[in-house]
C-alpha cells in the first residue's frame, strides 16, 4: 500500500529528515510512528502525500510513485490519502457541514469547486461521516463553536467524505485533553477496524501507541531504530529510542506523566 524504498531527505540547510527508509506498510494496519522531537516523524508522514518533497529514493502508494507524479497524476494520488492535522485546519467560520464537505473538493474542477456544487450524495456521505464520529447534531454549528475534540472530529469526517482508503494523522491528539483524546483514537480505531482504512499516525503518547496501533514504527535522527508490535517494544527499546532520560522521567514525575498521558 505505502512503500518507501531507500528514502533520504535533506532539507535546505543540511538537516536530515529522513536517512535510508525502507519500508512497507500494508492496506489495513495501524501504524503509530514514535520519537523524540525532531526525529523525523512530521517528515515521515508528510513525504508520504509529497508535502515535503524527498531528496532520494522512490515513496509509492498503491503501486503508484508519489516520487516521479506529476501534477494530475499527484492529485489524484492525494485523493486517496485523508490528512488529520494537530491544528485541525478547518475554516473557522464555516458550518461544520461545509467544513466536511470541502473533503470532497479533491473530486471536482476548479470552478465546481469555488461554486461548492455539491451533489445530493456529497451532502449524504456529510451526514454519515458525522454520524461515525458522533457530531449528527452540529451539521449547521459553526465550527468555531466546537470544543477542541469536537474540531478534531469533524477533520476525521472530513477525512471520511474524501473516501480515502489511507489516513494519515499528524499528532492529532498532541492538544487535546485525555477523554477527548480517548474520543478521537476511539473514531480512528473504528474507521480502521470497520472501514480497513490504513492508518498513519504520529504520537508522542507511547501508552497511546502501545493501546491502538497494530504495529509501532520509531524513528530516531531521521532513521528506523524499532518496527514491531506493542509487546515487542520493551523498556530496553524504549531507551533505545528515547535514551535513559524516558526512566528518570518516569520515575520523577509520575503524576505529571499520567496526568497528560505522555508516557
Ligand atoms: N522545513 C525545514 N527546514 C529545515 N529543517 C527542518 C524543516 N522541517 C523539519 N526540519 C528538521 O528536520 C528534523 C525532523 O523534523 P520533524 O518535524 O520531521 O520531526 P518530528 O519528529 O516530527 O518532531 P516533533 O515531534 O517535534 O514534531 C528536525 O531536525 C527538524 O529541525
Amino acid at each position: 500500500m505505502i512503500t518507501f524504498e531507500n528514502v533520504s531527505k535533506v532539507y535546505p540547510n543540511g538537516v536530515k529528515g529522513l536517512q535510508n527508509i525502507d519500508v512497507t506498510i500494508e492496506q489495513g494496519e495501524f501504524v503509530a510512528i514514535i520519537g523524540l522531537s525532531g526525529a523525523g516523524k512530521s517528515t515521515f508522514l508528510r513525504s508520504i502525500n509529497r508535502l515535503v518533497p524527498i531528496t532520494e529514493g522512490d515513496i509509492r502508494v498503491d503501486g503508484k510513485s508519489v516520487t516521479k507524479a506529476n501534477k494530475k497524476e499527484l492529485r489524484l494520488i492525494r485523493r486517496q490519502i485523508g490528512l488529520i492535522s494537530q491544528s485541525f485546519n478547518l475554516v473557522k467560520r464555516s458550518t461544520v457541514q461545509k467544513n466536511v464537505l470541502s473533503g470532497r473538493l479533491g473530486y471536482y474542477g476548479t470552478w465546481k469547486s469555488i461554486l461548492g456544487l455539491f451533489t445530493k450524495e456529497d451532502y449524504e456521505r456529510t451526514k454519515e461521516a458525522l454520524a461515525t464520529v458522533g457530531l449528527s447534531d452540529k451539521l449547521q454549528t459553526r465550527s468555531d463553536q466546537l470544543s477542541g475534540g469536537q474540531q478534531q472530529r469533524v477533520s476525521i469526517a472530513r477525512a471520511l467524505v474524501q473516501q480515502a482508503p489511507v489516513i494519515l494523522a499528524d499528532e492529532p491528539v498532541a492538544s487535546l485533553d485525555p477523554i477527548t483524546t480517548e474520543k478521537v483514537m476511539e473514531d480512528l480505531k473504528k474507521i480502521n477496524q470497520e472501514m480497513g482504512k490504513t492508518i498513519v499516525i504520529n504520537l508522542h503518547s507511547i501508552p497511546l501507541a502501545r493501546q491502538y496501533a497494530t504495529r509501532i514504527i520509531a524513528l530516531k535522527a531521521g532513521a528506523i531504530v524499532f518496527d514491531g508490535n506493542a509487546a515487542a517494544l520493551t523498556d530496553q527499546r524504549l531507551e533505545q529510542i528515547y535514551g535513559k532520560a524516558i526512566f528518570e522521567e518516569k520515575a520523577g514525575e509520575i503524576d505529571e506523566t499520567e496526568r497528560n498521558s505522555s508516557f
